[in-house]
């Protein structure tokens, strides 16, 4: 059965810089369900990476309210917030956003030991992370002697590896040839196949047959309407 896992309710976000402010989201009620892989498109600019940013409890909507699970978060402390972003949300990257000096392993463990798990524990699940998407022979490697499409399976790894209820993705196939982004887009499907929420903001109209939704975001409104092809990019 599906859950919803997050949702915004009357969410705005204004950005304030000297005397100028741009309303980045305005009045946006939505909500995403596990089970479900959404894309967010829309224009440069639109409000997209801002939405993924509250999703993801990374910033404070200026009003309005966040629930996740049910519960508000709006009104939790940054520490209670920081918890809550370790345990429940993997995030993925166009750069991947790798430790260089790490290994892939150790870059998988990381996540675990933020968590306080021991180092032989967090190897264990680190391992078993990165056989799951395919990475068994390269537990050793240093990320510069990793592909793109590679570093990219390995930071899905690490976003998994917690088993967070949410994964969240900001153009995680912007970096990779076709191939490569065919694999991840795979990667992503069966996570949202397995239960979890995925959430993907793209400008890649390639992504959208892995899609179970689609949202559109323009000039801060967010919408479900089935949009023309030009109206994407
Ligand atoms: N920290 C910030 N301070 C001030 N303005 C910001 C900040 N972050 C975003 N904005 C502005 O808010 C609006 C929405 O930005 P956002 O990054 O959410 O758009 P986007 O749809 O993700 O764009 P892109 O597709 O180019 O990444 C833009 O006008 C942007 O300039």
């Amino acid at each position: 059965m599906k859950e919803e896992i997050v949702k915004l309710v009357a969410v705005n976000k204004i950005y304030k810089t000297g005397d100028t402010s741009i309303t980045a989201l305005d009045k946006t009620d939505i909500g995403f369900n596990s089970g479900e892989l959404t894309l967010i498109m829309g224009p440069s600019g639109s409000g997209k990476t801002t939405l993924l940013s509250i999703l993801g409890f990374v910033i404070y909507p200026t009003s309005g309210s966040v629930f996740y699970k049910g519960s508000a978060v709006t009104q939790l402390k940054e520490n209670a917030l920081a918890d809550l972003r370790l345990k429940e949300i993997g995030f993925v990257f166009q750069h991947f956003n790798l430790i260089e000096p790490l290994t892939a392993l150790e870059n998988v463990m990381q996540p675990l030991i933020l968590q306080g798990l021991s180092s032989s524990q967090a190897s264990e699940k680190a391992k078993r992370a990165l056989d799951e998407v395919g990475l068994a022979d390269r537990y050793k490697n240093l990320p510069k002697k990793l592909s793109g499409g590679q570093k990219q399976r390995v930071s899905i790894a690490r976003a998994l590896v917690t088993e967070p209820a949410m994964i969240l993705c900001d153009e995680p196939t912007a970096s990779l040839d076709a191939k490569s982004a065919e694999t991840i887009m795979n990667e992503l499907k069966a996570l949202a196949n397995s239960g979890k929420a995925v959430i993907i903001v793209t400008h890649d109209l390639r992504l959208r047959k892995f899609a179970d939704r689609v949202i559109f975001v323009e000039e801060g409104i967010v919408s479900n309407t089935i949009k023309n092809e030009e109206d994407y990019k």
